[in-house]
């Protein structure tokens, strides 16, 4: 079988494996991208795009219904039509998919191979019965939902599924309590679903503060989600038209009947199936690909970006994944993994946003710090728009003045936790946005006033 030569070959078309692909034929590089799926990959497909679309339409469906306080009332019903809902997403995804379409397949020195690409060799993948060979590979295949066993028998959901319904569920049981379970849970119950939440460790987000996972739990059991905390699911089955759920748990009824059960239980990477026992490239025990701080794997041709490297989760950690390896490639500036601080935000509402540290990881490293924090109902901005709940959190090194992270629960978090990003980024102390004004009235205005005085982390 003849084999189709090209300079590089990027396996996935999600976050990174595109502006790769731009860049290199940019520079005159012959380069074959390969996907089997839609383009766009999760994010644009089952991720990001498409929840965030949907939030939005939970978000006005939760203010219509809720606006008396605020003097205004609806008098008609308010009907949530999910077949809208899904059509309006689909053209937003429509549209990406189309634009990627057309950079991908009219650019010079791109080709699109379409299909499931695997390796034979370290240097040549196969795709439909054809091989493809390069110098330079990059790996960039993502992941998908880990499905816990005992489901096997049961038409479950997922973060793709989901997405396709048209009717409401009557009663949506989700298994996990992290990103994917807060944002379709506090979604379909604003959309009118009974929400019940099954998570096996003893609070919610399990990476954040208690304090805030407390407050989330409490602001969705106010809008009436069910969360039962140290209940891992273990089973489900059918029962007539339900779904029957087996529960592992000290307290509260040992099963669960509902009519829908989202699995949301974590993710695996899209390694399995790749091929990669044909070459020497090294997995991590979780199946992720291990890169060094290049993103290259133990093989000097061949580099891993996104979710399947294990280095980060999200979107903006997979484009920086491109930007890491393109600077490396063409720029003179040379980026690197260990520049990056960990940020991201869950868009429940009001969102939670994060970077860098939280106080028990500062504690468990011992180091000495100065936290400055503000309730939001001291808020004069949250006050006016009736959204008080959350907090706000910053923690700074006690030797250099630097911001070590910052943990905000509030209404528009996912915006002002720039102000810290970048602050951090900068390098700067936390007293240069302590000095700076903001403008009034803002959330971000109490930041300054926040790290006024910021006290000893007993
Ligand atoms: C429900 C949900 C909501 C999310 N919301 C957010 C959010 O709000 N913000 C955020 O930052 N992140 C969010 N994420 C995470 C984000 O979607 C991912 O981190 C991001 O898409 C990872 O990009 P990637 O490039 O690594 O891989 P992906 O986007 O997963 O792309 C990988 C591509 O590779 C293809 N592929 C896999 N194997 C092969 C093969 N053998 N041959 C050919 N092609 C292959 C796949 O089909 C896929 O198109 C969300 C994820 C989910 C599931
Ligand atoms: N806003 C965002 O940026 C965003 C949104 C959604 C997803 N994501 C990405 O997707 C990734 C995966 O999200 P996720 O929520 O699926 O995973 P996760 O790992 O964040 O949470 C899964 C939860 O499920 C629980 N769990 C596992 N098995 C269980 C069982 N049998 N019964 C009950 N509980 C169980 C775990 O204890 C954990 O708390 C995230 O790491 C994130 O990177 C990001």
């Amino acid at each position: 079988m003849a084999t189709k030569n090209f300079d590089v070959i990027i396996i996935g078309t999600g976050q990174a494996g595109p502006p790769l692909a731009a860049s290199l034929a940019k520079n005159g590089i012959k380069t074959a991208i390969i996907e089997k799926g839609n383009l766009g990959g999760t994010c644009v497909n089952v991720g990001c795009t498409p929840t965030k679309a949907y939030v939005a339409s939970a978000r006005r469906a939760f203010i219509a219904k809720n606006s008396e306080p605020l003097g205004v009332e609806v008098k008609g019903e308010i009907v949530v039509n999910l077949k809208t809902i899904k059509a309006r997403k689909d053209e937003i995804i429509q549209d990406s998919r189309d634009g990627l379409h057309k950079m991908l397949t009219e650019t010079e020195n791109i080709s699109l191979i379409k299909g499931t690409a695997k390796f034979v060799d370290e240097h040549t993948v196969s795709v439909n019965g054809e091989n493809y060979s390069a110098e330079k590979i990059y790996i960039n295949v993502g992941g998908r939902a880990r499905i816990p066993e005992g489901f096997s028998n049961v038409p479950f959901l997922t973060n793709i599924s989901i997405l396709e319904l048209e009717e409401i569920p009557e009663h949506l049981i989700i298994v996990g309590g992290g990103y994917i379970g807060l944002e379709f849970g506090q979604m379909f119950r604003r959309f009118g679903s009974k929400v019940t939440i099954l998570e096996s460790g003893d609070k919610l987000l399990k990476r954040e503060d208690d304090e805030f996972a407390e407050e989330i739990a409490a602001i969705f059991k106010k809008e009436g989600i069910d969360i039962r905390l140290n209940s891992e699911c273990i089973s489900a089955k059918k029962k007539g038209d339900q779904i029957e759920v087996k529960i592992e748990c000290t307290e509260g009824a040992p099963t669960l009947t509902g009519s829908h059960i989202l699995i949301a239980a974590g993710r695996i990477p899209n390694t399995d199936d790749l091929g990669l026992d044909k070459t020497k490239v090294k997995l991590d025990k979780r199946g992720y690909i291990k890169v060094n701080d290049e993103l290259q794997t133990n093989l000097d041709h061949i580099w891993a970006l996104g979710d399947c490297n294990g280095e980060g989760a999200f979107t903006h950690t997979a484009y920086n994944d491109f930007q890491i390896v393109n600077s490396q490639l063409f720029q003179e500036k040379k980026r690197k993994l260990s520049d990056r601080f960990l940020c991201y935000a869950a868009f429940i509402d009001p969102p939670i946003a994060r970077v860098g540290m939280n106080e028990k990881e500062i504690r468990e490293k011992g180091i000495k710090a100065k936290i400055a924090t503000r309730p939001m109902s001291k808020v004069a901005r949250a006050k006016e728009m009736g959204e008080t709940q959350g907090m706000l959190k910053i923690l700074i090194d006690d030797k250099t003045d630097k911001v070590l992270g910052a943990t905000f629960l509030g209404t528009g978090a996912d915006e002002y936790i720039h102000t810290i990003i970048d602050l951090m980024y900068a390098d700067a102390p936390y007293t240069v946005i302590r000095d700076a004004v903001h403008i009034h009235p803002t959330v971000s205005e109490l930041i300054p006033t926040m790290l006024e005085n910021p006290k000893p982390m007993e």
